[in-house]
Parts: structure tokens; C-alpha cells; sequence
């Protein structure tokens, strides 16, 4: 706490503000790149090769509509030289030892752990990481690794080899900042439980930890001084902030290492407590700022989240929206993340006038308004620079041109974000500043502790509260509020110690006296101001009482103690009739009380406290009170509501009620155990019956009946669910008898006499006729069943069912049709066209006799075989003019077909587009011979 606070000290007006320039130029500065000036533009625009008509932008209302129809354009031998493949290889004369690897880097998984633990042996014996280790960070939090391969490029022909492993990071998490032994050990029984603690403290990968502890930062000796470790630093380095899943990347190295580490940004914290390998590691740590590589993370998240392919040859309605998302997404991503800036700090006109002049004190609220004023004014800026480039690129001709606006957008977006560097860099300062503030709530029951230095505010909070302030025997210990909580009388109270203060101006206080000073007049509360008499803090009593006197105004309206400290060195008494009268002085006006304590020996501390609550309660309750009424007194607002909601009735007319008590409540004895006429409890039926689990209760004994002799009775009260009395027939007994007498009559004539039944003929034929059909019944269902299911032969509809004519004739002729007519029209319709069937002459008796089988043959094959009777070439055409006139129309129709290789309409063939070898399928190795 205590650096910050220097720290923040000097932030102060007039004490540092060095990062920062005043806001008019800053502001001046930022527009300068926005708004380039004409000629600027017009240097852009040439270089981009784009002409300005009028010396402005090309009016925006010509828009997209007519670069949906554009045509492809001509493609300069200029622009082909500008693929990005070109970018992408470093040219071959530089080429590193890394490039010779064709080093890459992934993530590594439990797979790894053979090649790990094979780099491993980069480390001497004692510092290295154990097989079982790997396997379980590489279990827990695979995540956390990476690992940079090798695969070397060999002939098509050749299978392609596994990628080796060079080099690896692994890491775990943990809840402390730097690398600690416990969090490198491995812990025991890890596979069965997700949390594992020794000496309930947690020992291993720590899932919440905000740290990230690199454990092995390994590479094989045959490839080290060939900067694969430093790659793969960086690329790690750069994968946990890209990602920002952690507050900081923290590792032990040895004291020849570190300059290597801190050229990766780590910072040295001294000794590690490690003892791991033998001891003798140094902590590094390296932090992730989120702002200062907010260009970066903007730049590659443009890159990782849009297409990165573009061909001169695309149209050029294409390129240009591929340039104009590359803008745009960039400007989004710069707002976005100023836009989280600014709303996560809070406006300073918005918030409770202590926190204001708290922040202003602490932070200097100009200042502040300047660097959130600076990221506002950037993030307009960016919006302005991507609109105009956007707007520019719609002119763009060609790729090249395309390329060069997005490249100056771009450029200018960075150059913006560049120079917020400063406010970025103090306002990282005050967020981390601001998140360890203690949350004091200015609108609760507060006690606050101020006074000089070293008179024992903080011991007082230590001993009312479970705080854990410092305390020491010299003055400025405490440097900024602290607040710790208690109860009194069921409500929760906060008490606040402030650093001490010195009686001199206002104007002279430094941050830290400025901080109890804010405390002191914004918050409602009660004001215990601590004096040392004994003066062991080094202040004298008069000074001590000169404060008092000059901080009185910041007193109004406000409880206010003197708590005399220390006590058990020095009372009041004590004192010199002097400093006694200057005591009495500030008492005389009787706002002022006087309390006495010792914090030493704790003596008076609760009657100290308890006095203050008391009254900052009471004080509370009658402010309520009076805020609430008006000026007439009554009360309004929310008591006003409360009370309205309150209403006593009494009884009309004025009368006063005396209150009833029933005698028997009167009477009512208090039960007494040794009084032998006690009322008997079910406890001493029990007893006198044989104890538990002889005795019964008798549920019953208590019914509420009529007459407590049913109570036994077997009826039940209640029948499913219904009142059985209610359902009593009140004259049931009256019908019972009657019903008897009916019986006993029917019983004399002898009507139960025979007691056989008598089935006469005509019952049995009715039941032996429904016995048939039923089964006449059962036998047709069982038909259709079998009917039904076809046993997987198709149905066949019944038009298709082939049925006789004779059938037909049957059918109709059973229902009563005539017959004559849809017989002959079916037969004329059966009759087969054409050639009779036979072989026989028409009118051939009997075809059959076949003499000569010759001759049959011998006919059909002087026969020419049958024609259709259509001829489609000479059908309709009357003579020789149509003839050639059909002709010539048919030529001039194929003409069309001929010019497009076709044979006709109908001709869909498409020749190969595609060499074959490049649709069938990957090629894998092996034979290829077969293209
Ligand atoms: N004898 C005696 N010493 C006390 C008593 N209360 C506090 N002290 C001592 O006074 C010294 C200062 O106490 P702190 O509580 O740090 O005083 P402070 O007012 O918070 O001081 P700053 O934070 O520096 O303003 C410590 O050495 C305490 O041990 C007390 O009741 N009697
Ligand atoms: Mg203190």
C-alpha cells in the first residue's frame, strides 16, 4: 500500500506531471493526424493514384449501386508482384538457423510427455522435471504449455516424418505472484481429486490462480544459441496476454539468465524463496498490461479475425470491400477497447462528493479528466479516419491502391493510439490504484478516527475492528484510510482511520493529509478526535489543541468527541493547570464531550465506542425524523408514508373497553411437578402404564363428539375425504325397519324357496346363436387378418387386376345390369390391332397344318419389315418449294447449335473443366501412376 501511495503522491499537481501535455495541445496534436490537411490528402490520394475532381471527397451519394454490376478490370503487372506470399517468406539470403528448422509451435497434451521429458535433459540432474510431473501439469492444464517442433522438408516421395519437439514451456497456475515450491510440487493423489491440499494449503495447479507460474523452459541442446528459446518465450508471451487469462506470467531462473528474461519484459523481484533444485533461482515477473499492447492486440486481432486472401483478379467490387472491412473491423476494435476505458472509470461529476474530492486528492482530477478527454478524443478521431478512408477506398481502382489507403488508415489509427501512450500509462496507475481503495460507504454509520500523528488512532481501530492496520511507534505509519467494521446493537457500523494531520494551511497539506481532511467533511459521522497528553507521539498538547481549533469549521453539524489516548501514561488530570484550561476551553461549549482510553490496556475502549454509537444513533434517528417532516411538523416523505400505513383503531363513540380475560384463563394454574393435583400428562398415563413402548396413546379419547362415549366407536368420522355425517340419512333407522319387514314378509311366503334357476327353450337358442356368431365373427376377422397381410407380396390395385369378360359379364349380370352393351364395347376394345398374331393367312382355316416349314420363312423374308405409318421428313410437306423451304429453316436453327459446338437443344455436354487428377481425391503416397 505504501509505494502506491507514493506513488500517487506524486501525481500531484505541480509535482509530476511530465507524461502529460495539456489538454489543448495533446488535442491539437491528435487532430493534426485525423485531419490531415489538404495536402496531405492529396499526397495520399496520388500515391494511391486516386484523383480529386474538386480538391474534397468524392460526393458519398454516388454509392455501391454501380459497383454491383462491375466489370472485371484490367490487372497492372504491377499489382501481381503484390501477393502476400511474397510478404510472408523472409527472403532467402537472410534466412536463421531457426528458419532451417521450420520451427512451428503448438500446444502440447499429455501425448508430449516422452519428448518432454527427452528435452528435459537439457537441465542438470536436480533440476528437472519429473516424468510423473509432466503428466500431471499436462493433464491439469495442457492449456498452459506450448511446445515449438521441427519438421524438416523432404521429397514428396518420402512418407513425412513426426514432428520433433525442440523446445517446451510448461506452467501451472497459481494463487501467489511469483513461483513458489509448493506450487512446483507434485501433489499426491492428484488423479482422484480436483483440488488438492497439503497442510490445507493448496499444492500444485491452482485452478483460479491469477498467476502463471513457468515452470520448464526447456530446449535440446542440440539446437540451442539458434533463438528457439526466445521464440518461444515470445510466442508464449504473447499468447497469454492475447488471451488475458492471466495477471502475470512469473518464473525463477538463474542469476546469468536474468538479462535474457528482462529482454522479454520480465522484472526482477530479488531472491526466490524456491528451494527447488538446490535453491539459488532469482523471481521474475512479467506483468500483462493490457493498454500498452493495445496496438498489437488490435492489429492481430484485424489479421486473425478477417480474411487474409485477396487476388488482383477478383473483381473489383470484392477488393475493395475486403480493404473496407479491414478498416473498418480495425476502427471497431480501437473503439471498443477505448470505449471499455472510459466507461470503466467513473465520471467524476457522477459520483458521491467524497469519492470525487477523494479522487481529485489522490489522482488530481484534472488530470484525470485530461487522459479520459485524451482516449475520448482518439477514439473520435479513429472514427473519423476510418469513415474517410472508407469512402477513399469505394474510389480505389485497383488492389494496389486498395491496399495502400487500408495501409494508411491503418498507420494513421496506430499513430493515434501512439501518442495516448502516457494517459494510458497513468491511467493503468489509477485503475490499479483505485481497485485497492478500501470501500468506504459515505452514507452508513461511520466513526471516524482522526488527530495528529503517532497518538494511536490505528491501535484504537485494531481494537474496535478486525482490521489489520499498521501500527508503529512513529509518526505517517498510516498513509491512507482505512476502514474496519463492527456491530452495535444488531447494526454495523464503520469506523475510519485516516493518516494523521498537521496543523498547518490547507494549502500546505500533502496528499496524505489531504485524505483525512476529505474524509473529515464529507462524511456523515461521528467525529472522534485522538490526543496523546502523554505526548510520546512527539506533538505537544497545545499543538494537538491548535488543530482541533483550526479543523472546528469541517466540525459542523457533525458528533464530535475528544478522545483522550494513552491513558495509562498520562490523564487529564495530570495535566498542567494551563493546558488544562485550554482542554476545558474546547469542552466549555458543550457540543464537545470528552472520552478516555488507553489502547494498551484497553481500558475505556468499549465505553469509548459504545458512547459514540449511542449518540451518532440517536443523532440519526431525530435527523430522520426532522427530514422527514415538514415545516409544520408533520411528517412526510417516507416516515410520512410509514406513519400514514399505521392506524390504532378505537371504539366508536368514545367508549372505553376494559380488557377481558376469560376466567378460566384466570384460574389457570402454572403447571407444577410436585404438586400431587397436577394436571396429568400423557408423559404420566404412559409411566403408570407400563412405560414406552407398552403404552399406547389413545388418539381417540379426545374426539369432539356429541356424546364422548362414540369416541371409541368404529365409524370413522371422516370417509374418504368426506364428512360421514354428512351423508347420514336421518330417517335411515325408520327405513331400515321397513326394509326388514318387506324382507321378513317375502322370507314367510317362501319367495327364496327354490332357490335352482329355470332356463326355458328360448333363452337356450339365443345363446347358442350368439355362440355362432361370435364365432362366425372370430373365423371372418381371422379371414381378413390373413387377407391383409400380403406376406411381403405388393399389393396390387384393384384396377390392375386382370379379370375375365366372361367374369365381368357374370358380375353384371348377377346385379341385374344389362349385360349386351358393355360386353360387345369391351370385346371391340379387346380386339389387337395390326397384324393378326399367327402365322396364318387371314381367313385360314387352319393355320396349324403347316406342310412346308419353309414357306413361312421363305414369306417373311421377301417381306420388308414394318414400317411406321408416320414419315416425320415428308409428313406436311405439300411439295418442293415447302420441301427446301424446310430445309433452309432447319440449316439457319442448327447454325447457332453449330457455332456453340453443340449437336442440338438437347446437347448438354460439358467438357472437362478440371484435369482429372486435381477432382479425384487427395493424393496420398504411393503410387501415382495412375493420373
Ligand atoms: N502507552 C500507550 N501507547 C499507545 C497507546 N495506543 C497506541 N500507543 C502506541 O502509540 C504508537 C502509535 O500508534 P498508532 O496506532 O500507530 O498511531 P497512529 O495515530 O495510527 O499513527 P499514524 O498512523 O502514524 O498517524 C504505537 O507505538 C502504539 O504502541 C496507549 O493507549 N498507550
Ligand atoms: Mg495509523
Amino acid at each position: 500500500m505504501s509505494d502506491l501511495n507514493e506513488q500517487s503522491s506524486e501525481s500531484m499537481p505541480g509535482t509530476d506531471t511530465s507524461g502529460l501535455k495539456p489538454l489543448s495541445n495533446a488535442n491539437d496534436d491528435l487532430q493534426s493526424i485525423s485531419n490531415p490537411s489538404n495536402s496531405d490528402l492529396a499526397r495520399i490520394m496520388n500515391r494511391a493514384g486516386i484523383a480529386m475532381t474538386n480538391g474534397g471527397f468524392p460526393p458519398d451519394d454516388l454509392e455501391d449501386e454501380d459497383e454491383v454490376d462491375e466489370d472485371y478490370v484490367a490487372v497492372d503487372q504491377e499489382d501481381a508482384n503484390d501477393y502476400p506470399y511474397w510478404f510472408r517468406r523472409p527472403p532467402t539470403h537472410h534466412r536463421t538457423k531457426l528458419d532451417e528448422l521450420h520451427p512451428f509451435v503448438q500446444l502440447l497434451s499429455v501425448s508430449n510427455v516422452e519428448d518432454c521429458v527427452e528435452v528435459e535433459n537439457a537441465f542438470p540432474e536436480p533440476e528437472r522435471c519429473s516424468r510423473d510431473k509432466f503428466i500431471y501439469r499436462l493433464t491439469r492444464c495442457p492449456e498452459l504449455s506450448l511446445g515449438i517442433f521441427t519438421l524438416p522438408v523432404l521429397d514428396e516421395s518420402k512418407p513425412k516424418p513426426r514432428a520433433t519437439l525442440i523446445g517446451h514451456i510448461i506452467a501451472t497456475r497459481t494463487s501467489e505472484p511469483l513461483v513458489t515450491d509448493r506450487a512446483m510440487r507434485l501433489p499426491k493423489g492428484w488423479q482422484a481429486e480436483r483440488w488438492t491440499f497439503e497442510d490445507n494449503q493448496a499444492v500444485g495447479h491452482e485452478e483460479g490462480g491469477s498467476t502463471i507460474a513457468i515452470h520448464s523452459l526447456a530446449v535440446l541442446p542440440e539446437h540451442q544459441g539458434k533463438q528457439v528459446g526466445s521464440t518461444l518465450l515470445k510466442s508464449y508471451i504473447h499468447r497469454i496476454r492475447e488471451a488475458q487469462i492471466a495477471d502475470r506470467i512469473a518464473i525463477i531462473a538463474h542469476d546469468h539468465l536474468v538479462p535474457f528474461y528482462e529482454s522479454f519484459g520480465f522484472e526482477s523481484r530479488g531472491p526466490s524463496k524456491c528451494q527447488f533444485g538446490g535453491g539459488g533461482w532469482v523471481d521474475l515477473i512479467a506483468p500483462v498490461p493490457t493498454n500498452q499492447e493495445f496496438l498489437d492486440i488490435v492489429l492481430s486481432r484485424t489479421q486473425r479475425q478477417l480474411p487474409t486472401q485477396i487476388r488482383a483478379g477478383f473483381k473489383i467490387s470484392r477488393i475493395r470491400g475486403f480493404y473496407t472491412r479491414k478498416v473498418k473491423y480495425t476502427q471497431e476494435t480501437f473503439c471498443e477497447k477505448f470505449q471499455a476505458i472510459l466507461d470503466g472509470f467513473p465520471r467524476l461529476q457522477d459520483i458521491h462528493p467524497f469519492h470525487k474530492d477523494l479522487m481529485n486528492t489522490l489522482y488530481d482530477a484534472d488530470h484525470f479528466r485530461i487522459a479520459l478527454g485524451q482516449v475520448s478524443t482518439a477514439k473520435h478521431l479513429i472514427e473519423t479516419v476510418s469513415r474517410d478512408y472508407v469512402r477513399l477506398i469505394k474510389y480505389a481502382q485497383s488492389l494496389f491502391q486498395c491496399k495502400q489507403l487500408k495501409r494508411a488508415a491503418l498507420g494513421r489509427m496506430a499513430t493515434i493510439c501512439r501518442r495516448l501512450k502516457d494517459p494510458l500509462v497513468y491511467l493503468e496507475q489509477v485503475r490499479q490504484h483505485l481497485g485497492r481503495l478500501p470501500s468506504i460507504d459515505p452514507n452508513t454509520r461511520t466513526l471516524l478516527i482522526c488527530g495528529y500523528p503517532n497518538v494511536g488512532k490505528s491501535s484504537f481501530l485494531r481494537s474496535i475492528t478486525r482490521a489489520d492496520v499498521d501500527v508503529q511507534p512513529y509518526a505517517f505509519t498510516t498513509k491512507s484510510l482505512f476502514v474496519g467494521h463492527f456491530d452495535y446493537k444488531y447494526l454495523r457500523f464503520q469506523a475510519i482511520d485516516t493518516p494523521g494531520i498537521l496543523d498547518h494551511p490547507l494549502e500546505e497539506m500533502n496528499t496524505i493529509e489531504m485524505q483525512s481532511i476529505t474524509a473529515v467533511a464529507h462524511l456523515r459521522s461521528a467525529i472522534l478526535y485522538f490526543m496523546d497528553l502523554s505526548e510520546q507521539c512527539g506533538y505537544s498538547v497545545t499543538d494537538q489543541i491548535k488543530l482541533f481549533h483550526s479543523i472546528k469549521p469541517l466540525f459542523a453539524n457533525k458528533i464530535v468527541y475528544i478522545v483522550v489516548n494513552k491513558i495509562d501514561v498520562r490523564r487529564p488530570e495530570d495535566l498542567d493547570p494551563e493546558q488544562q484550561a485550554e482542554l476545558q476551553e474546547i469542552l466549555k461549549s458543550g457540543d464537545v464531550e470528552m472520552l478516555q482510553v488507553s489502547c494498551t490496556t484497553t481500558e475505556g475502549v468499549t465505553a469509548v465506542k459504545n458512547a459514540a454509537c449511542d449518540k451518532l444513533l440517536a443523532e440519526r434517528v431525530s435527523q430522520k425524523l426532522k427530514s422527514g417532516s415538514n415545516t409544520a411538523g408533520t411528517p412526510g416523505g417516507r416516515l410520512g408514508d410509514v406513519l400514514a400505513r399505521i392506524h390504532v383503531a378505537q371504539p366508536m363513540g368514545g367508549v372505553t373497553r376494559e380488557t377481558f380475560i376469560p376466567e378460566a384463563v384466570k384460574k389457570l394454574q402454572k403447571y407444577d411437578k410436585s404438586d400431587p393435583n397436577r394436571r396429568k400428562l400423557e408423559r404420566d398415563l404412559e409411566e403408570e402404564n407400563g412405560g414406552a413402548g407398552v403404552y399406547s396413546f389413545d388418539m381417540q379419547r379426545d374426539y369432539t363428539l356429541a356424546d364422548s362415549d362414540w369416541n371409541h366407536d368404529k365409524i370413522p368420522e371422516v370417509w374418504n375425504g368426506k364428512n360421514i355425517y354428512d351423508f347420514v340419512d336421518p330417517d335411515i333407522e325408520s327405513k331400515l325397519a321397513a326394509l326388514e319387514e318387506e324382507e321378513e314378509k317375502l322370507e314367510a311366503e317362501g319367495y327364496y324357496d327354490s332357490d335352482e334357476s329355470v332356463e326355458d327353450a328360448e333363452d337356450a337358442d339365443t345363446r347358442m346363436k350368439a355362440d355362432l356368431i361370435r364365432e362366425k365373427r372370430t373365423l371372418m376377422r381371422n379371414e381378413a387378418k390373413m387377407r391383409k397381410s400380403l406376406k411381403n407380396r405388393a399389393q396390387i390395385p384393384r384396377s390392375a387386376k386382370a379379370k375375365k369378360l366372361s367374369e365381368m359379364e357374370r358380375g353384371l349380370d348377377s346385379a341385374g345390369y344389362d349385360v349386351d352393351a358393355a360386353g360387345s364395347r369391351a370385346r371391340s376394345q379387346s380386339q389387337a390391332r395390326g397384324r393378326t398374331l399367327t402365322r396364318g393367312e387371314p381367313g385360314d382355316d387352319d393355320a396349324m397344318d403347316l406342310d412346308d416349314p419353309h414357306k413361312a420363312l421363305a414369306r417373311a423374308k421377301s417381306r420388308a419389315r414394318s414400317q411406321a405409318a408416320t414419315d416425320r421428313r415428308n409428313d406436311g410437306v405439300v411439295d418442293e418449294t415447302a420441301r427446301s423451304k424446310a430445309d433452309r429453316l432447319h440449316k439457319l436453327g442448327q447454325k447457332k447449335m453449330n457455332r456453340m459446338a453443340r449437336q442440338g437443344e438437347a446437347d448438354r455436354h460439358t467438357t472437362v473443366s478440371l484435369a482429372k487428377h486435381l477432382v479425384a481425391g487427395k493424393r496420398g503416397i504411393g503410387k501415382n501412376q495412375r493420373r
